[in-house]
């Protein structure tokens, strides 16, 4: 093994000693990182942060992100995740080197980790290479030691800088990384600018004949008391043409983090957040998630009841997918495919059954990847165009380089010779959309510009977007079991493969049921098992979903 010099070994054993990992603990980089309560999570970040500054040494020096977020979750949470270089999640090959190290139980442990993991990678430590790591955290209370944990971890590595990029979104993060290696602006300022101004594009180019009023109707926005709201203050004034109100907008004294509120609340409990009541029925209303990369919309139908229609990821996936198929086929007609047109739509076991038999019935290819956006993404990496939505919210749309610089030239062709054509600004459209829409992970703020650019374009309300098709009733348990991992899925998981005999008895349970649907799956982030059921009444899948989740509880106890 190569030696790295002492410096580089005494830098390491030194920080493993100082956030030392506690007997009985035990950390696990799942779905989005490592996560747990914020104040136990410093070993696991300190490490996270040698192992993202490993990553930039492998990458010879490219810029790679750390965000200290525990999204949705409860304000006393905390937790890591590393972002690659294109801007996306960690490569997935690096996760069981994430594990080790952050479980590592001594600081020689840890040493011999690192020497082992960089000898197998072709890292070499200790001499004259360059690692730089950005960072960003969101507002709960421990993150900013949290950071400082990072940086302490990410100065383990010889030669690292850390950069600490502020309070942030989790997908301005994203967005930054990726277009730091791109050698494209990379600032705050220069995200805003961007989602703002192809904003103002994409409304310019909305047809004559189309309600221009339909923007002018308030928007009223739950920031989740987190960051998403307090940027989204940040960009309103740039944003004149939506009335947008700002509710549980992480505006100190106005709310705790996540707490009955924001995107994973309003989807899963099918119910209004804090702050929203009988005086905005009807109203279009949008919700993100604690660290903003989560967004739906909804309504609340009645003054009498606090539920609401929900617009989940899926009918969002949905009206992107009109509005972009739509261009595609203006700007692709006359001259026979001169954009590239593969066109992958991509969900996960969780999308409502309603949403992929619309997809479907357009004719389009639909996918399903295991939950994570880490799948999703790498899945609709593959087409020109690839568009994933989890039905919680998180989503994006994907284009792939050759796709853009398609689109750029047949831009700049036409303003030549066909200047404000219906092709040509169906063009300029699909440019400003892909300048809008996050082409890194899903981001709420640049998700929510869109929906409202298109709500604009086709003239539509809610209302409107709403009755694309409704959704099957559905229902969602968790389930408490000794050890979560035993089950073992298969199918995307839509179908458990262990234990044995399981699958069967769910099989059963769903025969008895019209258009039922379910399945059970071990969570990524919390130690329970999922149990997701769909029927033909509300009354049906919550029935569906209690019968199996008493199967999961009798086999695993
Ligand atoms: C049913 C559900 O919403 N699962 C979520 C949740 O993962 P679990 O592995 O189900 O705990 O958190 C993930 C990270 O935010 C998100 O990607 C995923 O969709
Ligand atoms: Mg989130």
């Amino acid at each position: 093994m190569a030696d790295p010099g002492g410096e580089q070994r005494a830098a390491l054993l030194v920080v493993a000693s100082l956030f030392p990992v506690p007997d009985g603990a035990h950390f696990s980089y799942g779905t989005a990182g490592f996560r747990a309560e914020g104040s136990t999570m410093a070993p696991a970040v300190c490490r996270a942060g040698i192992v993202a500054a490993l990553r930039s040494v492998k990458l010879g020096g490219a810029a790679v992100g750390m965000v200290i977020t525990a999204s949705h979750n409860p304000v006393d949470d905390n937790g890591v995740k590393i972002v690659d270089a294109d801007g996306g999640m960690m490569s997935r090959a690096w996760e069981p080197f994430s594990d080790a190290l952050a479980n590592a139980p001594t600081p020689d442990a840890l040493l011999q980790l690192v020497l082992q993991f960089a000898k197998d990678e072709g890292i070499t430590l200790g001499e004259g290479h360059s690692a730089q790591v950005l960072l960003a955290r969101d507002t709960r209370p421990t993150g900013e030691y949290l950071l400082d944990v990072a940086t302490k971890g990410i100065n383990a590595i010889v030669g690292s800088v850390a950069l600490d990029m502020g309070i942030l979104t989790t997908p301005q993060l994203h967005w930054m990384v990726r277009n730091k290696n791109r050698g494209l602006k990379s600032s705050q300022l220069d995200y805003f600018t961007q989602i703002t101004e192809s904003f103002r594009h994409l409304l310019e180019l909305t047809p004559d004949d189309k309600g221009s009023d339909k923007l002018t109707e308030k928007l009223i926005v739950d920031g989740a008391n987190g960051i998403g709201g307090l940027k989204l203050e940040e960009i309103k004034p740039k944003l004149a043409s939506l009335d947008i109100v700002v509710r549980n907008s992480g505006k100190e004294g106005e709310g705790i983090l996540n707490e009955r509120c924001g995107a994973d609340f309003v989807q899963k409990e099918k119910v209004h957040p804090a702050g929203f009541g009988p005086s905005d029925v009807g109203v279009r209303c949008a919700s993100f998630d604690g660290d903003a990369d989560r967004l739906v919309y909804f309504r609340i139908a009645s003054p009498s009841s606090t539920m609401i229609d929900l617009v989940d990821g899926d009918k969002i996936l949905s009206l992107f997918v009109l509005f972009i198929r739509e261009q595609l086929d203006i700007v692709n007609e006359k001259d026979n495919k001169v954009l590239p047109t593969r066109f992958g739509v991509v969900q996960t076991a969780y999308a409502n059954g309603a949403s992929t038999e619309f997809l479907k019935n357009l004719g389009l290819e639909v996918v399903f990847t295991s939950t994570g956006v880490k799948y999703l993404h790498e899945k609709a990496l593959e087409y020109d165009i690839g568009i994933y939505f989890e039905a919680n919210g998180h989503g994006t749309v994907l284009f792939s380089d050759e796709f853009v610089s398609r689109l750029e030239s047949l831009t700049s062709k036409f303003s030549s010779k066909d200047a404000g054509s219906t092709q040509h600004e169906a063009a300029l459209r699909l440019l400003a959309t892909t300048q809008l829409i996050n082409q890194a992970v899903g981001d709420a703020l640049s998700g929510m510009l869109l929906v409202e650019a298109i709500l604009q374009h086709k003239g539509w309300s809610l209302q409107n977007w709403c009755d694309l098709y409704t959704d099957l009733p559905s229902k969602q348990l968790k389930v408490k079991v000794k050890d979560r991992t035993c089950i073992v899925t298969t199918d995307a998981e839509r179908k458990v493969f262990q234990p044995s005999g399981l699958q069967e008895l769910i099989d059963r349970e769903v025969g008895n049921y019209c258009e039922g649907r379910c399945f059970v799956r071990p969570s990524g982030t919390e130690d329970v098992v999922r149990v997701y059921a769909e029927a033909s009444t509300a009354e049906a899948a919550d029935r569906l979903a209690k019968s199996v989740a008493q199967v999961v509880e009798r086999i695993l106890g």
